[in-house]
C-alpha cells in the first residue's frame, strides 16, 4: 500500500485530559484511547484527567472502566479494562487551580523516563475554555504541549478571534489542533484522494460539469438529553458552521502544491474567503414539534434544530454552483452524504435527457466504512435503445476486507500525537467562516415548526431545487 506521510514511532505522551469525567470523554475519548492501546497503535502513555470536583484515582479509574464496559466497540475482559484504567490518574483542575494538576504532570513525565510529549485536550464547556488556557500558560502546563481544542471556536467573529487571542498569549498556532471529528472520517479523506490520485474526476470538478452540491447530514435523534447544549449552540453552530463547512471546503478546495497541513488548510482558508455571506433568504430554520418540551428546554425556545441554506462561492471553479446545506435532528433518516451533481449533457436519446430519470451524481457516504457511488443513465439491457438509471459503487469494506478504517477520533488523536496537523482547523479558517455566517447569525431566520420523522420544513425542501435534495429522494 502506498501512503503518502511518513510514520515515524511516536515519543511516549502525557495526556492531560481536561473535562475528564464528561459525556465525550466517556463516550468517545476513552473509548477510542482504549481501543487504540490495544491495537498497539500508542507509544507509552499517562493520562491525566481533571475534573472539576475532587475524585480519588481509585474511583476515578473504575469510572473508566465503566465507559469502556459501555461504550468501547470491543470492551475486553476486566485485565484488559484495568490495565489501561491503571495508566489514569485524577486531579481537581479548575481556571482559578491547576497547580496539583501540574505537579501530577511532572510526575508522570518522569515516570515515563522524562522525554515525553505532552498533549493537553481541553474538553470542557465553551464558557470554561478560555479561562482554561489562561490557567495553561500561568502553571506552565501549555509549555511545549499540543493543545487540542474541542468546537465551538467562538459563537459569532468577535468571539471567535478573542478566543485566538487567548490562545496565541499562551501557545503559537503551531501547537492549537482545533478537532473537527467529521474530518477525521475516511470518507473526508476519500475526496481528495479520489479528486487528486486520479485523472478521471479533477477536469470535471468546477462550475462547467456541476450544477450543484449537497452537503446532507439529517439525523433521526433528537437532542437526546443534551438540552443545556443545545439550547445555547443550536444547529447552525453545532453543525453548519463547523462539520458542514469543513466538508465544502474539502469539496471546494484547489488543489494543494503539495500535501501538508500548511498548503491544504491555506487552500481551504481561500475557499471560505470566497464563501458569499449565507443570507436569510436562502436559509431555513425549523425546530421539531415537541422540542419545546424536552426537559431544559424553555417554553418559547426559538433555538433551530434544523438549518437548510445555500452557500456561494464566488471563485473561478465555483461561481453560480449552490453548494446545499442540510442538517437537523429529529429527520426521516440519519445519514451523512456529500453529493456532486453533473450538468445534463445535449439532448439525443428521443425526448432529451431531462425527461429520462436520474442524472449523473456522485455519491459519498460518510459512514465508518466508506461507500462512494456514481449515479449515471445507461442503456437498460433489452431490444431497444432505452435509457434507464444505473449505479457503480464502490464498497470498501469488500475493496479492502482485511483493512478496517479507524474511527474518526482515534484517528484524530493519532495525528495530534505524530503532530499532524493536517486535519485540524487553523485560526485563519475559523474567522473566515464566522466572518461568512455572521450577517445571518445577527438576522437569524424565525425557525419553522416540522413533524419529527419528516424532512423539515417544506421551504427547506423547495430550497434543492428540481433534482431535490439526494437523500431524500431515498436513495
Ligand atoms: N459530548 C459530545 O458528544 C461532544 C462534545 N463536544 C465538546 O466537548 C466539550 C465537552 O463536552 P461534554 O463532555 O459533552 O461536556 P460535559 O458537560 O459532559 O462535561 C464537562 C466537563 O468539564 C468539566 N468542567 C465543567 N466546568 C468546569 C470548570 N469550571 N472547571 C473545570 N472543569 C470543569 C466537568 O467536570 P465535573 O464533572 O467535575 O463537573 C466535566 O468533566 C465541549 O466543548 C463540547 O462542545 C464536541 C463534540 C461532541
Ligand atoms: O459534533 C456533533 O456531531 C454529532 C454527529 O456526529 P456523528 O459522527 O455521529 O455523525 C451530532 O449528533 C452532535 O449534535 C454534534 O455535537
Amino acid at each position: 500500500m502506498t501512503s503518502t506521510r511518513e510514520s515515524a514511532p511516536l515519543v511516549p505522551q502525557v495526556l492531560v485530559l481536561l473535562g475528564a469525567t464528561g459525556d465525550l470523554a466517556r463516550r468517545k475519548l476513552f473509548p477510542g484511547l482504549f481501543r487504540l492501546d490495544r491495537a498497539g497503535l500508542l507509544p507509552p502513555l499517562r493520562v491525566a484527567a481533571a475534573g472539576q470536583r475532587q475524585r480519588r484515582d481509585a474511583d476515578f479509574r473504575a469510572h473508566v472502566c465503566e465507559a469502556l464496559v459501555e461504550f468501547a466497540d470491543d470492551p475486553g475482559d476486566e485485565q484488559a479494562r484495568h490495565a489501561f484504567a491503571a495508566k489514569v490518574c485524577y486531579s481537581a483542575a479548575t481556571p482559578d487551580d491547576g497547580a496539583h494538576l501540574a505537579t501530577r504532570v511532572a510526575e508522570l513525565e518522569r515516570e515515563l523516563g522524562g522525554h515525553a510529549e505532552r498533549l493537553v485536550y481541553l474538553s470542557v464547556p465553551p464558557d470554561v475554555t478560555e479561562p482554561m488556557i489562561t490557567m495553561l500558560g500561568r502553571t506552565g502546563l501549555a509549555k511545549d504541549a499540543r493543545l487540542v481544542l474541542e468546537k465551538p471556536f467562538g459563537t459569532d467573529l468577535e468571539s471567535a478571534r478573542t478566543l485566538n487571542a487567548t490562545l496565541h498569549e499562551v501557545v503559537t498556532e503551531s501547537q492549537v489542533f482545533r478537532i473537527d471529528h467529521f474530518l477525521g472520517k475516511e470518507a473526508v479523506q476519500n475526496v481528495l484522494a479520489l479528486r487528486f490520485a486520479n485523472g478521471l474526476f479533477e477536469p470535471v470538478w468546477n462550475r462547467h460539469h456541476i450544477s450543484y452540491v449537497q452537503i446532507d447530514v439529517p439525523e433521526a435523534s433528537a437532542i437526546e438529553g443534551r438540552a443545556g447544549f443545545y439550547e445555547t449552540t443550536g444547529a447552525f453552530r453545532d453543525m453548519v458552521s463547523t462539520h458542514l463547512f469543513q466538508l465544502l471546503g474539502f469539496v471546494a478546495l484547489e488543489p494543494p502544491s503539495r500535501l501538508t497541513a500548511e498548503t491544504l488548510r491555506a487552500e481551504k482558508a481561500k475557499v471560505f474567503d470566497s464563501v458569499r455571506p449565507l443570507t436569510p433568504e436562502r436559509t431555513v430554520f425549523g425546530q421539531y414539534e415537541g422540542y419545546r418540551d424536552e426537559a431544559g428546554v424553555a417554553a418559547d425556545s426559538q433555538v433551530e434544530t434544523f438549518v437548510a441554506a445555500e452557500a456561494r462561492i464566488d471563485n473561478w471553479r465555483w461561481k453560480e454552483v449552490p453548494f446545499l446545506l442540510r442538517t437537523g435532528k429529529a429527520l426521516a433518516a440519519q445519514r451523512r452524504t456529500v453529493t456532486i451533481g453533473f450538468r445534463e449533457p445535449p439532448p439525443l436519446f428521443g425526448s432529451g435527457n431531462d425527461a429520462s430519470p436520474g442524472g449523473d451524481e456522485l455519491a459519498f457516504e460518510l459512514t465508518v466504512e466508506p461507500r462512494i457511488s456514481i449515479d449515471v443513465r445507461t442503456k437498460r439491457p433489452g431490444p431497444e435503445l432505452e435509457i434507464a438509471p444505473a449505479r457503480f459503487v464502490l464498497d470498501f469494506a469488500e475493496a479492502f476486507d482485511e483493512e478496517r478504517a479507524v474511527p474518526a477520533y482515534e484517528r484524530l488523536l493519532l495525528d495530534v500525537m505524530r503532530g499532524d496537523q493536517m486535519l485540524f482547523t487553523r485560526d485563519d479558517e475559523v474567522e473566515r467562516i464566522w466572518q461568512a455566517c455572521d450577517r445571518l447569525l445577527r438576522h437569524p431566520p424565525t425557525p419553522i415548526s416540522y413533524p419529527q420523522g419528516s424532512w423539515g420544513p417544506q421551504r427547506a425542501t423547495d430550497l434543492a431545487g428540481a433534482r431535490s435534495w439526494r437523500v431524500s429522494r431515498g436513495v
